[in-house]
């Protein structure tokens, strides 16, 4: 079956229109249906009716005519006059009756014959049955007539039943006038009845139409609307992810199963912001790994020299009176005999050894750096000089002591300052630099402090 809900913009749009259409042609075709009914209708009352209504106007005139001329003939001849003149008119009369009666017959059986009545058919074989009988009757009238105008006299009771007669003719006459007209009548009813259901049921199929046209087509825009919106958010929460820099939220787009062309434009708008934020975590990890490059030092994993100038200069861009931080500065005892006795990568190791022993020692936010060679700095950022040489001396006594295996025992001198507020990391540094030096020169294995 057609799934309308979950159908394309396009199949969703032409069913509209395919109902709509649909609706359309309905009405056309019951208009055209109704419109030839009432025309057949119509058709019956100006071919039939009004014809035969005339027809049988003149009809009643002449017979009416004709009873009128037989009373004043009676009257004449008993008053003694012989009205020879009239006889003839009587005949005429007579033979144009039966020439109109002949037309009304032939009137309403040709309209059978050209399947012009249709409506009351039963009705109108009585209407000729009426105008059969009346020219029977009007026939048997002109007989009596003959005998009356052949004798010149009549008696009384033939003169009543002449006279009866006429007035016979005079009232079936009338009759089917009567009938005509009923027929007429109904015909015209009927059609109007015809128009006014017409109207109804044109005016309801219209307003069905347009209701069901606007609520497929309000849907529609609903449908159409909401896609749009979901579309809209998306890209807007894209945008503030990228303006504000937090990472993008990935859409569920494997749950997401597209119905129409703006679905099909919302998952792959979904399918981009994924790759994005796939593209964004890269970076950002490559972004990691190349901080970590740039200020950690590959062989002990210590901070780099680069990241010594960076640290200290902000260390001494916060600094105030109260906050004191120191620096040890720190060297490996004889490490070229290291190298030289057990080869350059049991040197490496031993420089690795230490590192470990001092970022062991070393809580943050003191940092351990690697300046080069087996030299090294520590940067205590919240001590001064007492605390400095304690952990100074603490380190160099458990280097001293340390031991592994394969790796040969090894020293450390060191040399332990405290920043005087307002020097320059120059200043500060020759002074570590001396006080590792005396060390050196006292005979290593030492710490030197200078305040
Ligand atoms: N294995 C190894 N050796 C290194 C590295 N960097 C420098 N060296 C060696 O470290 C030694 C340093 O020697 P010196 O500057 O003479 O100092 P020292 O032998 O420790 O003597 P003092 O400092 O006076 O006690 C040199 O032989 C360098 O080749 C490194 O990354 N790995």
């Amino acid at each position: 079956m057609f799934d309308w809900v979950n159908a394309s913009l396009n199949r969703k749009i032409g069913s509209i229109l395919a109902v709509s259409l649909s609706f359309l042609l309905i009405v056309i075709g019951y208009s055209i249906y109704q419109i030839r009914m009432i025309n057949d209708e119509l058709k019956e009352v100006a071919h039939v009716d009004i014809p035969l209504t005339e027809v049988i106007t003149q009809v009643e005139m002449l017979q009416l005519q004709q009873h009128l001329s037989v009373e004043r003939y009676r009257l004449l001849m008993q008053k003694g006059h012989n009205e020879k003149n009239s006889i003839e008119s009587f005949f005429d009369r007579h033979q144009a009756i039966s020439r109109l009666l002949d037309r009304a017959t032939l009137l309403v059986t040709s309209s059978f014959e050209n399947d012009t009545i249709q409506f009351k058919p039963a009705e109108y074989q009585l209407i000729l049955d009426e105008i059969k009988a009346f020219s029977d009757i009007n026939n048997n009238f002109k007989v009596q007539l003959k005998a009356l105008l052949i004798n010149g006299s009549l008696p009384d009771e033939m003169w009543e039943h002449l006279e009866s007669t006429a007035s016979t003719l005079d009232k079936n006459i009338v009759i089917i006038l009567e009938q005509i007209s009923q027929l007429t009548k109904e015909s015209t009813q009927y059609t109007e009845e015809h128009q006014r259901g017409f109207m109804l049921i044109e005016t309801s199929l219209g307003i069905c139409a347009l209701i069901l046209s606007s609520l497929l087509a309000v849907y529609v825009l609903h449908v159409i609307r909401s896609r749009i919106r979901n579309i809209h958010l998306q890209v807007e929460r894209l945008h503030t992810s990228l303006e504000q820099g937090v990472p993008i939220i990935r859409p569920d787009e494997d749950s997401f199963k597209p119905s129409d062309e703006l679905g099909e434009l919302e998952l792959d708008l979904k399918k981009m912001i994924s790759r994005l934020s796939d593209e964004m975590d890269t970076r950002k990890e490559v972004e990691q790994q190349l901080i970590i490059l740039a200020t950690k030092d590959k062989l002990t994993d210590t901070y780099n020299r680069h990241k010594w100038s960076e640290q200290i200069q902000l260390l001494i861009g916060l600094s105030d009176q109260n906050t004191p931080f120191s620096v040890i500065s720190l060297d490996v005892d004889h490490f070229k005999k290291v190298n030289d006795n057990y080869g350059h990568q049991v040197g490496d190791k031993v420089l690795q050894q230490l590192a470990n022993l001092l970022q062991k020692d070393i809580v943050k936010p003191d940092m351990v750096f690697r300046m080069g060679g087996e030299e090294f700095l520590l940067l205590l950022t919240k001590q001064g000089l007492t605390t400095a040489a304690e952990i100074a001396e603490r380190l160099r006594h458990e280097i001293e002591t340390f031991q592994t295996l394969g790796l040969p025992k090894f020293t450390v001198s060191m040399g332990v300052t405290e920043y005087r507020a307002g020097e320059t990391e120059n200043q500060l540094m020759t002074r570590a630099d001396e006080a590792l030096y005396k060390s050196k020169e006292n005979g290593r294995n030492r710490i030197t402090t200078m305040p």
